[in-house]
């Protein structure tokens, strides 16, 4: 943990929605008047798409599996390294990935692959990054060791799956059969990599559909916020003010002791009430140790 230079993850699978919610929380630094910097998960993956499809090639020939939520894929070395950078100094490198010709074109590039690594801009009050690996912990890497605030984005499986499928198909140029044999091959590292992460968030933030997605993959929309609900569950945090967020949040309710329940409409709202105290502290203790009145280390 960094007073100085705090670092803030929302972590989830492909198709989760962390772009998405990564508005809401743009939202929340521009109403606080706060810079960060911004990295994205995709950009620790070790190839480019047309590697990837060699990678997968090749591991299937000698009866294995590859997927972009596992450790051969993803630098995770990287990425700590990348969060002890700027958890030390406030500095460090990104990246991105460029998934779509919408993307690609302004690099002059093509879409599946990274742009140069270049410098984050100096003197940010903090570090955002948005993707798949931001609480990851493995024998060799600790990530979520240096995220202050780590948030978990999970829809519900069936809904994560109709997600990426619509998502995949139509703005990345996937085929429906491609995008379902990729989620079968990514399972184990599914499980091995990502769910872990889950219990390790501060928070989680769960979609959960109330219409019929029991055939995920003869899905044709993805049920909009007014066909959900989210779970939303917090962890080892004492001081949530739920009588305060029930009253701001209609149609809002506890399910359990440290769990609240909103309507899907009103998740970038909730996401706001609840989120931005905790950044508004991180920030506190900040400005109490740049002016010396708090330990190094604390
Ligand atoms: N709360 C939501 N309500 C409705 N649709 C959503 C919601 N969140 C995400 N989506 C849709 O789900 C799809 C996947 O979302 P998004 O691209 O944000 O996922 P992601 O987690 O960033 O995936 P990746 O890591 O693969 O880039 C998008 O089409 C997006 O519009
Ligand atoms: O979302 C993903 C992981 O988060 C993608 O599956 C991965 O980044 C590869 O992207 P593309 O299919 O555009 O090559």
């Amino acid at each position: 943990m960094s007073a100085k230079h705090p670092i803030i993850a929302v972590t989830g699978s492909s198709g989760a929605g962390t772009s998405t919610t990564t508005k809401a929380l743009r939202h929340i630094f521009r109403n606080l008047d706060l810079s960060a910097a911004s990295i994205e998960g995709d950009s620790y993956h070790r190839f480019t798409r047309p590697e990837m499809e060699v990678e997968i090639r090749k591991a299937q020939e000698q009866g294995k599996h590859i997927s972009y939520f596992g450790k051969e894929a993803n630098d995770f070395a990287l990425l700590e390294e990348t969060f002890k950078s700027y958890h030390e100094t406030g500095q460090g490198k990104f990246r991105r990935y460029l998934h779509t010709f919408d993307q690609a074109v302004p690099y002059n590039q093509m879409p599946g692959t990274f742009t140069p690594w270049q410098d984050l801009p100096d003197d940010t009050d903090l570090l955002y990054y948005e993707g798949l690996h931001g609480g990851v912990v493995t024998d060799e890497n600790d990530v979520a060791k240096y995220v202050d605030l780590l948030i978990g984005l999970v829809p519900i499986v069936n809904l994560e799956w109709i997600q990426k499928i619509i998502r995949d198909t139509s703005d990345r140029g996937h085929s429906r059969e491609a995008v379902m044999s990729s989620i079968i091959r990514s399972m184990d590292d599914y499980f091995n990599y990502i769910t872990p992460q889950f219990s390790r968030t501060h928070i989680n933030f769960q979609r959960v559909p109330t219409v019929d997605t029991s055939n995920p993959i003869s899905a044709k929309d993805i049920p909009t916020a007014d066909e959900s609900f989210v779970v939303i569950r917090f962890r080892g945090m004492k001081d949530v003010n739920f009588p305060f967020l029930l009253r701001m949040i209609d149609g809002s309710f506890m399910s359990r002791i440290n769990t609240l329940v909103v309507p899907g409409g009103k998740m970038g709202f909730a996401m706001e009430l609840i989120v931005t105290p905790l950044i508004e502290k991180l920030m506190e203790k900040k400005q109490l140790h740049l002016t010396g009145s708090l330990p190094l280390g604390l």
